[in-house]
């Protein structure tokens, strides 16, 4: 599920329910798309905070439905929906953001982590690729060896390391859905930040196909 409320400032908060990681259930993929479709809708609401409940942002796909075929909506067109939103969604990420939930993030406009979050794509120790948007908009936020890194070791890190890689925008000891709200509302009005092209690797030993 995802809980919708109105907070102050003309803005949205929505809460991914799923104890005990606020994992994307099918009941939670639904919840985003039927609440960012409330937020979109409403012209009083100027824009977004996505947040997990208990301080815990989210531990990523469901492996509780890993067993059974994969019912409702999936990650990719509700990530997508999130990205094309005209009115800034800023993650407010406490706890954790792993695989599905890094990729929810990194789907937001701003990202805004608690001190002691953690962060990662560890889909590769279960034998997956981060497939619902991470091994596309982690390179473009951060640059193709960086986001190979943790694609690649699945590795955590910090949200300090989280900082200096650029993957969020700020971090704070304080409630971050707070500082999430205040981010909101400084760039409510404002056309959404939009994710920088894809970086293209020039391989030195591979020369450029020639059709005669
Ligand atoms: C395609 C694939 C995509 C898009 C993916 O996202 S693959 C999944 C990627 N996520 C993970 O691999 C995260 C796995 N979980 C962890 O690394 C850890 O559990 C944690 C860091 C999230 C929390 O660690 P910790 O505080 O030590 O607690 P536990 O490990 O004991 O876990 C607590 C309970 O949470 C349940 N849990 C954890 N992750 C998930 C999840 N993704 N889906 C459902 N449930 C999850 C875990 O089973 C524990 O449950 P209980 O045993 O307490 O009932």
């Amino acid at each position: 599920m995802a809980r919708y409320t109105r907070i102050p400032g003309s803005l949205a908060l929505i809460t991914l329910t799923n104890p005990p990681v606020n994992a994307l259930s099918v009941a939670v993929r639904q919840g985003i798309i039927d609440t960012m479709s409330r937020a979109l809708s409403d012209p009083e609401v100027k824009g977004v905070v996505l947040c997990g409940e208990n301080r815990k942002f989210c531990g990523g796909a469901d492996i509780r439905e890993f067993a059974g075929p994969m019912k409702g909506p999936h990650l990719v067109p509700t990530f997508d929906s999130i990205e094309a939103a005209e009115k800034p969604v800023v993650a407010a990420i406490e706890g954790v953001a792993l695989g599905g939930g890094l990729e929810l993030a990194l789907a937001c406009h701003y990202r805004i982590a608690h001190v002691k979050a953690r962060l990662g794509l560890p889909e590769v120790t279960l034998g997956l690729l981060p497939a619902a948007g991470g091994t596309q908009r982690l390179p473009r936020l951060i640059g193709v060896p960086a986001a190979l890194d943790l694609i690649t070791t699945g590795r955590h890190v910090s949200a300090q390391e989280a900082l200096k890689l650029g993957i969020v925008d700020r971090v704070t000891d304080g409630d971050a859905r707070e500082v999430a709200a205040e981010l909101a509302r400084s760039v409510s009005g404002q056309a959404s930040r939009t994710l920088p092209p894809l970086p293209v690797l020039r391989v030195a030993h591979l020369s450029p196909f020639r059709l005669n």
